[in-house]
């Protein structure tokens, strides 16, 4: 029987193209994912934000196979591919780029895209592309002038490309990426959003981890927010930016302490802390971007001394 559902459609229910089911990862005694459970749609952008160490890698790489689950389940496309291997998954259309550059780099860019092509198709690969095929996903991508360029010879951000290119040179309906906009500059960053949103029109799935949290907020149409492992807050970005759970996520503030005792015990130095934190935090209300009402600004007023930080900026 061949497990090739259309996505979308199972017996008549609406099928998620991925479903990250109630997933654990334990590292001895580190839970690096706590019971998430998530989906991704196909023609959707979704993203998959949190501090530092929240689990988003681990949880990359439950869903491409590389990290056996302690416990639940990964559907793809409607069947389980909790127990399947890597090349297994990439088979049936999950492509996965990696924060770690993984391009040949004594090839050039344009031999890297064939042989991605051709191990990705395996026999079927002996029917080549023709380089007028490559050179269509190198221009779809931006990086045709670097096409007889050694690898690692390229920029940075245009060798995130190049992997992006060769994810794509398999012809995912799924692809998860990792980090993908490091290395690009504002203008790179603009034409690559716009390019995950082509790719979602064509009716892929697109899940991202990343930390340009105007790129997320731009172009995500879901976005779900691991911290400590666990899922806090899944929403589209104008729900997720103003949600005080991932605001306390982000800033390391807890609710345990009400706002009037912050305020009126500001001598004590990590109140004082906290204040300072606030000030700085309110100062910078900022209209949010032009993906939404631009008036509105983010409710960031953290109601208690800091816990632990990570130290990274909120959504915005
Ligand atoms: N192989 C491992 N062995 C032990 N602990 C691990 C291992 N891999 C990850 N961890 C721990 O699991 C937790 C989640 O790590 P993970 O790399 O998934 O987070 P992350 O959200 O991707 O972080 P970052 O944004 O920094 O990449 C962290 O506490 C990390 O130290």
């Amino acid at each position: 029987m061949s497990d090739q559902l259309p996505h979308g459609q199972h017996g008549g229910a609406h099928v998620p193209l991925l479903e990250v089911d109630h997933v654990v990862v334990q590292f001895g005694g580190v839970t690096a994912v706590n019971e998430a459970s998530f989906v991704a749609e196909a023609g959707q952008v979704t993203g998959l934000i949190g501090p530092n160490g929240a689990g988003k890698t681990t949880c990359f790489n439950v869903i491409s196979g590389l990290q056996k689950p302690t416990r639940g389940k990964v559907r793809f496309r409607g069947r389980s591919v909790t127990g399947a291997p890597v090349h297994r998954r990439s088979k049936r259309g999950m492509g996965r780029t990696f924060q770690r550059l993984e391009a040949f780099g004594s090839l050039t860019v344009r031999d890297n895209v064939r042989v991605a092509h051709d191990i990705h198709r395996g026999i079927v690969g002996l029917l080549r592309p023709g380089a007028k095929d490559i050179d269509a996903l190198l221009e779809r991508v931006g990086i045709a002038e670097y096409a007889d360029e050694r690898a690692d010879s390229i920029p940075t951000g245009t060798a995130r490309l190049l992997e992006l290119a060769r994810c794509l040179a398999g012809d995912p309906q799924l692809l998860l990426l990792d980090e993908p906009s490091s290395g690009l500059d504002e203008s790179e960053t603009d034409d690559f959003g716009d390019l995950l949103r082509d790719l979602a029109a064509e009716g892929r799935g697109i899940l991202m981890v990343e930390h340009d949290m105007d790129l997320v907020m731009g172009v995500c149409d879901t976005i779900h927010v691991l911290d400590f492992g666990s899922v806090i807050a899944s929403g589209a970005p104008g729900d997720i930016r103003r949600d005080p759970a991932v605001q306390r996520a982000y800033l390391g503030y807890s609710d345990e302490v009400p706002e009037h005792e912050l305020v009126g015990a500001s001598t004590g130095a990590h109140v004082g802390t906290h204040v300072s934190a606030v000030e700085e935090t309110r100062t910078d209300l900022v209209p949010v971007g032009a993906a939404t009402d631009a008036t509105t600004v983010i409710p960031v007023v953290p109601a208690a001394p800091p816990v632990p930080s990570h130290g990274q900026e909120p959504p915005r």
